[in-house]
């Protein structure tokens, strides 16, 4: 791809591309594990001792439970170190590019767009999306947009043809005023527009849109051409989603169709693979392998942007961007990774959708490791990276998918066309390479995770980009059952890396060394998490209101060391939150989330993963829904968590709510009644740091009235759950002594 660029050696010397800053904070970071690790020890053996020397069941019991959540919360704050042993902060110089690379140079640009369900994911967002790229500042003959449609849905065909056609006026708009915002329903609602005829042609557009949604039916009036009729016709009886033929629809073509002052427009592509029931479909993976093979007919560019449906260009300037990253490389150079910035998060960020910790401060750390692990959506791909080792080039079975090969025909050519339907055909993949060693991995729910894993296992390197101005924008679950849903479905999907023969652990030690290694363990293994959250989030209360006292008493030097450990991660924690420009209230709601996704997401997906391993159930992937409620939406802007519907997702953490509020209360009473404090005191600072977290549970299920309250039922549930729960470790802890 630099071949274009060739002769960039000296000028890139004098006009660099990018620079890299390794941040001073890593000596402190190091100097601080070392402290912490002995820490640790300490507290493992001081478990140990009293596990050890248990007098009665009951305090063997709380000792060994004790013991396995320190252990799991030591290795999980073992793997978290390896992010900040050398973090890297990369710069760009964007503003070079065209000075070592003329623009008639610029490497091709192919652009995923997926979609999955077209009343989830509303046919207007697909064309925004398609749109805001489309418009992007970048030579518009090298510029493809592939959509894959797994909701094999006519609507949003019918959405892409009608944004190609707004795409004529939209596009010369964009690049005469220079705007920066190249999504229209963004650029909308944030300006007043002064040209008004524009608007009004984006809100008829957007009414025929919805409005054929809603009527469930495209009626004839708006088939605009014999063509547009027969793509439709495909949509026939036999078709549904799950099965039917490969469509695959060229809506606009680059060099071909051009806008109305005459300027070539970008191919737009709809791809909806062929579905049958008999086969494998592998969710997004396979989404995105179908693309890869059906762009690599088409047009073969040799970069790739893999894109979510719901994930805005928000600047124009992006492919200037990656540029700098992609001219001036080593051959084992094979993504950047944008991170997802949000749009309309309210104030605290409730449910901590923005996932500082994963989108900003650990890409940071793993850029000092070779490179950011891939998040599914944001990332420019080298194409020959799905193609085996740096070294080791796979061959694919036909030559027309081989990354080098030059495509002379036409994307409308009908050999070509006839081409790319076979190779989305949903038996081409059967006794290939695909999903094993060539192209997006399958086997894990998190498609995205597990490939950037096996990538830089096979020595591939990345970079983390993220600019001042956000590159993309994307939306966010505003409902808490959605969000949580999300998280379980990335958990059985981390659990099915971490429990599989690549496991970090033994696989990715030997191909990423110990330190990357960790990185990925930090994720895999997080869904362990469940374990100690549920043992501190009911055990020492449980204990406290059966008037058993586990914890040392203050002045005991053992309680100095809890104080530190506890302290000294939260302190740790916070500062970087703060250090990546997050505020103190977003920081607190991502620490109240860690909590109840750990009791929620974390246990359920663990659940499921095991459900899924003995063959009772089946394992999916549930698309998060991109639809706004507004009466939803307005409780969000309040700040109010959203309950509402009846999920058994809630019951473990609204049991652990009523628990802890239960001992607050007891150690009140107890207090009142003149006990001693000193033996009490570790266990009601417990209980008090779980009320103030659980607040707005308590909240939900008492104060509040409107629709998005805790449902009765899982109140009900919540208690009762409570009680037995209560019973039974008040039962373990009150056998008889040894
Ligand atoms: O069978 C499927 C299921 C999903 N998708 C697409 O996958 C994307 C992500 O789905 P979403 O429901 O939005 O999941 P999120 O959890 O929000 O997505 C995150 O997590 C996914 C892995 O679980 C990654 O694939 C995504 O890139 C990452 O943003 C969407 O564009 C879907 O249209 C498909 O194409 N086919
Ligand atoms: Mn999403």
């Amino acid at each position: 791809m630099e071949q274009g660029c060739r002769k960039m050696g000296t000028s890139t010397r004098k006009f660099p591309l990018h620079s890299s800053k390794r941040l001073r904070r890593r000596f402190l970071n190091r100097a601080f594990a070392v402290v912490y690790f002995f820490a640790i020890v300490a507290l493992l053996y001081h478990h140990a001792e009293s596990l050890l020397y248990s007098p009665t069941y009951g305090a063997f019991f709380i000792s060994t439970s004790l013991l396995l959540s320190d252990i799991i919360l030591g290795f999980m704050w073992l793997n978290s170190q390896a992010f900040r042993m050398n973090p890297i902060i990369e710069n760009i110089f964007p503003e070079n590019i065209e000075k070592v690379c003329d623009r008639k140079n610029f490497p091709a640009l192919d652009i995923f767009i997926c979609t999955a369900d077209p009343y989830k994911e509303p046919p207007m967002t697909v064309a925004n999306t398609a749109l805001s790229v489309m418009a992007y500042d970048y030579p518009a003959e090298k510029l493809s947009a592939y959509v894959s449609d797994d909701g094999g849905s006519e609507f949003t065909l019918f959405a892409l043809m009608e944004a190609a056609k707004f795409g004529n006026y939209w596009l010369p708009f964009c690049r005469e005023n220079k705007v920066m915002n190249r999504c229209p329903e963004a650029y909308f609602r944030s300006n007043s527009c002064s040209n008004s005829e524009i608007k009004t042609m984006y809100e008829s557009m957007k009414r025929r849109v919805e409005s054929v949604v809603e009527k469930g039916k495209i009626i004839d009036e708006y088939k605009t051409s014999e063509e547009e009729a027969e793509a439709f016709g495909k949509w026939n009886q036999g078709f549904t989603r799950q099965d039917h033929p490969t469509v695959i629809q060229v809506v606009s073509q680059a060099g071909n169709d051009t806008d109305i002052r005459g300027h070539s427009i970008p191919n737009l592509v709809y791809v909806s693979r062929e579905k049958c029931r008999t086969s494998e479909h592998h969710y997004k993976g396979g989404a995105l392998n179908a693309l890869l093979r059906v762009s690599a007919v088409m047009t073969n560019a040799p970069i790739i942007l893999t894109l979510d449906c719901d994930m805005i260009s928000n600047d124009p300037s992006t492919p200037h961007q990656m540029l700098c990253h992609f001219l001036d490389s080593s051959p084992k150079f094979g993504f950047v990774q944008f991170p997802q910035r949000f749009n309309g998060l309210n104030k605290a960020d409730i449910y901590a959708s923005e996932f500082r910790r994963m989108f900003y401060i650990n890409p940071v750390g793993m850029n000092g490791l070779s490179g950011p692990d891939y998040f599914g959506t944001g990332t420019f791909f080298r194409r020959r990276i799905f193609y085996g080792a740096p070294s080791s080039f796979i061959e694919p079975e036909i030559v027309e998918l081989n990354p080098d090969n030059f495509v002379e025909r036409s994307i409308k050519n009908q050999s070509i066309l006839e081409l790319a339907h076979h190779v989305a055909g949903c038996n081409y993949e059967n006794q290939t390479n695909w999903g094993s060693k060539i192209g997006f991995r399958y086997g894990s729910l998190v498609e995205d995770y597990y490939t950037g894993y096996r990538l830089h296992c096979e020595g591939w390197k990345s970079v983390y980009c993220n600019p001042e101005r956000a590159s993309f924008l994307c939306e966010m679950p505003i409902s808490l059952n959605d969000s949580l849903n999300q998280t379980k479905r990335w958990a059985l999907g981390l659990l099915e890396v971490s429990l599989s023969k690549h496991s970090p652990l033994v696989f990715g030690v030997r191909f990423l060394g110990p330190l990357k290694a960790h990185c990925y363990a930090y994720y895999a293994f997080g869904p362990l998490l469940s374990f100690p959250v549920a043992v501190y989030a009911c055990v020492p209360q449980i204990a406290l209101l059966n008037d058993f006292f586990v914890f040392p008493k203050v002045w005991d030097p053992w309680f100095f060391l809890y104080i530190f450990l506890f302290l000294g991660a939260y302190v740790q924690d916070c500062l970087e939150f703060v250090l990546a420009r997050g505020t103190i209230l977003r920081w607190w709601s991502d620490q109240r989330m860690w909590l109840i996704r750990s009791l929620s997401s974390d246990l359920f997906g663990s659940l499921e993963y095991i459900t899924h391993h003995l063959g009772i159930a089946t394992r999916g992937f549930e698309v998060t829904s991109k639809v706004v409620d507004n009466e939803q939406n307005k409780r969000y802007y309040e700040g109010k968590f959203e309950f509402g519907v009846p999920s058994s997702i809630f019951v473990p953490f609204s049991t652990g709510a009523v628990l802890n509020l239960a001992a607050l209360i007891m150690g009140f009473l107890k207090i009142l009644r003149g006990e001693n404090l000193d033996c009490l005191i570790f266990q009601m600072l417990i209980a008090s740091f779980g009320v103030v977290n659980c607040w707005p549970i308590y909240e939900a299920m008492v104060l509040r009235s409107d629709n998005g309250r805790m449902p009765i039922k899982i109140t009900f549930i919540s208690v009762s759950f409570a009680w037995v729960v209560y019973a039974a470790v008040s039962f373990i802890l009150k056998l008889q002594k040894i």
